[in-house]
């Protein structure tokens, strides 16, 4: 059987630097491509019953149907709106460790897209619950909001530029994958879904843009790095795909401080 095995080959793509493995495999008139698995494609494998989880969840579901009751989703904007607050300032820690001049400014838009268009959703539902936007930043940060922000903030502060990618990934690759399901399962009722902003907003491509970037960068910061780190950053993406789950559980309960 011929066999086909072409050196990593690397190709520059709009100064971001993509390495490739291809084998290609002759069986018969059969033509296989087989391109090797990358750090992204472990992280995505090893969360992959966690983000199960996150897809089936009740709370998940009801805004995909339309039927998830109204001052859920008001508590939900309003813990989500301060986590957002939070997950902003971690671009902005982008910002401050990034080794160069494009890096620098693509989080600052990503910083500002969340900051400009992600939280207007959240500003614009919440008004017609008739919850102002300052009442949304005062909101109180409840045990998990807290625990989860306080997570990123503080492997971000105090970690490499890959431990920050490694936390927030999972916030905008799951939403992003969440966003696509809803719409794929309810996309024909969603002129009747009270919800449909969302679910369009987060489907949108310039949402998935995001994920796809830091995906991209965190590959060539993980470049020949050694296992042992690796496995951190694995654990990170693995707890705050976790955080993940406790928020949507959270939201579903209205859980808060028992006193
Ligand atoms: C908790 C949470 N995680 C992620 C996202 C998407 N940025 C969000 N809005 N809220």
């Amino acid at each position: 059987m011929p066999y086909i095995h072409l050196p990593r080959s690397v190709i520059q793509e709009r100064g971001f630097i993509l390495a490739v493995n291809i084998s290609i495999h002759f069986k018969g008139d059969t033509m296989k491509h087989t391109k090797s698995k990358t750090f992204s494609d472990r992280l995505h494998e090893s969360a992959k019953e966690i983000w199960k989880r996150n897809h089936s969840h009740p709370f998940v579901q009801a805004i995909g149907n339309g039927t998830l009751p109204e001052h859920k989703f008001a508590y939900y904007l309003k813990q989500d709106y301060i986590y957002l607050m939070d997950y902003s300032k971690l671009f902005a820690l982008g910002v401050i460790k990034a080794h160069n001049v494009e890096t620098m400014a693509k989080f600052a838009e990503i910083l500002n897209e969340t900051i400009q268009i992600e939280m207007d959703i959240h500003r614009q539902y919440a008004l017609e619950f008739g919850i102002t936007s300052k009442q949304l930043e005062d909101t109180e940060p409840t045990p998990t909001t807290l625990a989860y922000s306080g997570y990123m903030l503080n492997a971000a502060q105090h970690g490499t530029l890959a431990d920050l990618i490694a936390c927030l990934l999972p916030c905008a690759w799951d939403y992003y994958e969440i966003g696509l399901l809803l719409k794929e399962r309810n996309g024909k009722d969603l002129d009747n879904n009270r919800y449909s902003k969302w679910i369009e907003s987060y489907s949108s491509p310039e949402f998935g843009e995001a994920h796809k970037w830091l995906i991209t960068l965190l590959e060539e910061l993980t470049e020949g790095m050694p296992e042992k780190e690796l496995q951190r950053l694995e654990k990170h993406f693995l707890v705050t795909s976790r955080y993940e789950y406790l928020f949507w559980d959270m939201v579903q309960n209205e859980q808060d401080w028992p006193l």
